[in-house]
C-alpha cells in the first residue's frame, strides 16, 4: 500500500514490543564479531565469584523456555549457547560449583551460593551433543558473542506458570526479534540429533 507521498506503508499489525523475553534480546538481538576471542563468565556472587573462561565464540545461541536452564531473576526465558568443552575452563572458585541434577543429560554446574549455572556438560559420549558445553554469555562483560538465533522449548514456559493466553504475544515478540519460536530445538539441530540416532542404529 502507498501513502500520500508514495511512501510504502507497512500494514499496521499488532506490536509486541512490550513483551519481555530476556534482557539480552529485549532491545534487539546483537550480531557477534567474527574475530571475537572469547571472554570470562562470572557468577552473581558479590565476593569470590566463580569464573569460567571461554576461548573463542559460541554457536547456536538461542532463547530457551525449558524449566531446567538457568534464567536471570524475573525472566521467563533463558539464553543459552554451545561451545567445545575443551574451550571451557573454570579459572576461579571451582570449589563453589555443584551439579544441579546428576541424572540429567546436561550436567549443569551451578554456584552453590548464588545458584547461577556456569556451564552445562554432556558426559555421555553416545549423546548427539557430546563434546559441547552449554553456557550463558550474558554472564560475561565482553561484547562480541554471537547473539541468539532462534527460540527453543517455547511452550515449556506454560509448565512454569505462564498463562497460555500470553503465548500469542510471546511468539509474536520472538518473531519481531527474528527469533523463530519452536517447541523443541530448531529444525537443523533436531535433524542433527535424528541423524546421530540413525547412524548409531546403522541406518545411515
Ligand atoms: N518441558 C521440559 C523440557 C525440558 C527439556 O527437554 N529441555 C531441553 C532443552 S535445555 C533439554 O535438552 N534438556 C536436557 C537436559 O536438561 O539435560 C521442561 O520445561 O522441563
Ligand atoms: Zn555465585
Ligand atoms: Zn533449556
Amino acid at each position: 500500500m502507498f501513502g500520500l507521498f508514495g511512501k510504502k506503508e507497512e500494514p499496521a499489525g499488532p506490536s509486541y514490543a512490550h513483551v519481555k523475553i530476556h534482557p539480552s534480546v529485549d532491545g534487539g538481538v546483537r550480531k557477534g564479531s567474527s574475530d571475537f576471542k572469547g571472554g570470562t563468565l562470572r557468577c552473581h556472587c558479590s565476593s569470590n565469584p566463580v569464573e569460567v573462561q571461554i576461548t573463542g565464540n559460541v554457536a547456536h545461541n538461542h532463547i530457551c523456555g525449558c524449566s531446567k536452564c538457568w534464567k536471570p531473576k524475573g525472566t521467563i526465558f533463558s539464553q543459552i549457547a554451545v561451545c567445545a568443552k575443551d574451550n571451557v575452563k573454570v579459572t576461579k572458585n571451582a570449589d563453589k560449583l555443584t551439579i544441579v541434577d546428576p541424572s540429567a543429560a546436561i550436567q549443569r554446574h551451578a554456584c552453590k551460593d548464588c545458584g547461577v549455572h556456569m556451564f552445562g556438560r554432556i558426559e555421555n559420549d553416545g549423546h548427539p551433543f557430546y563434546g559441547l558445553d552449554f553456557v550463558h554469555t550474558e554472564l560475561s562483560n565482553e561484547s562480541g558473542w554471537n547473539g541468539a538465533e532462534f527460540a527453543a522449548f517455547v511452550s515449556s514456559v506454560i509448565e512454569q506458570g505462564t498463562k497460555p493466553e500470553a503465548m500469542e504475544g510471546i511468539r509474536g515478540r520472538l518473531r519481531e526479534l527474528g527469533l523463530e519460536p519452536y517447541d523443541c530445538l530448531s529444525p537443523p539441530l533436531m535433524d542433527a540429533i535424528a541423524t546421530h540416532i540413525a547412524k548409531s542404529r546403522g541406518l545411515l
